[in-house]
């Protein structure tokens, strides 16, 4: 099973990194598939003018409806896909999205810069095929482009073959709802801090409660809206410790 990805921005260059390392990888082992367009090539004005003054005014600049509907337009016309539009006022792009996306067979991730795009865009598309406005986080970015690297790296690493040690959903960090625990390789000793005794002692139970145990910790102290999030049934009575 192949991915179909295509970027449409008007920084094309911003999205170069995508074909080096793993994704590049997976992209010469025809695991997934990426275009990227430059929205200006749909423009017919000498300037190839994207953006405009926004109606009610306020600061900046509103993308033109019409440059991407006929970017859009021509990108979807290879077949059906899911239209992905980066925005800081999107639905908070997590794990769950990630894994969700990876089962479409094609993507096509629409970049805005300025204030953002015309929203007859998004309301004209939705009408015939899933739109979804997402946001990486409660942030403010300049543009789309590093949103759609980040959910493009979060999806293309859940595709059979694409990492070399395939982590199993259920084993993914997140997905058991809590934070990693600290990780440790050699030397044992290291500017005078140890590797953890529990460790290197073999003891597959101990190490697996150790482990439990760190990622509870850390949880509770960096992120204690996971733990409230977790369903009741998650937490057995050695996890309430925390
Ligand atoms: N995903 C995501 C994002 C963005 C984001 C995404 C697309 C665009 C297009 C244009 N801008 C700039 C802008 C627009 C409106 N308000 C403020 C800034 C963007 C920001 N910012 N923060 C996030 N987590």
């Amino acid at each position: 099973r192949r991915v179909r990805i295509d970027v449409v921005t008007i920084f094309p260059g911003y999205l170069a990194p995508l074909r080096e390392a793993l994704l590049g990888r997976a992209i010469e082992a025809g695991l997934v598939e990426l275009g990227v367009h430059d929205l200006r090539d749909w423009t017919h004005d000498v300037h190839q003018a994207v953006d405009d003054s926004p109606y009610g005014g306020g600061p900046g600049m509103v993308m033109r409806p019409q440059v991407w509907g006929e970017a859009l337009d021509a990108v979807l016309a290879a077949g059906p896909a899911r239209l992905v539009v980066p925005t800081p006022a999107g639905r908070p792009f997590t794990q769950a999205t990630a894994q969700a996306w990876a089962g479409e067979e094609r993507l096509v991730f629409a970049c805005g810069r300025y204030e953002g795009i015309d929203q007859r865009v998004v309301d004209s598309y939705a009408a015939r095929m899933p739109v979804d406005e997402v946001s990486i986080g409660d942030y403010v970015l300049v543009g789309g482009e590093v949103a759609v690297m980040v959910m493009v790296e979060a999806v293309v690493r859940l595709l059979p073959g694409v990492l070399g040690n395939p982590v199993s959903a259920q084993e993914d960090s997140f997905s058991d709802g809590l934070l990693e625990g600290p990780a440790y390789t050699r030397p044992v000793s290291w500017r005078g801090l140890d590797v953890p005794e529990v460790l290197r002692s073999g003891n597959h139970a101990a190490i697996a409660r150790w482990r439990r145990d760190r990622a509870l910790e850390r949880t509770a102290a960096r992120r204690p809206d996971l733990l409230d999030a977790l369903p009741e049934d998650a937490l057995d009575r050695a996890d309430r410790a925390f």
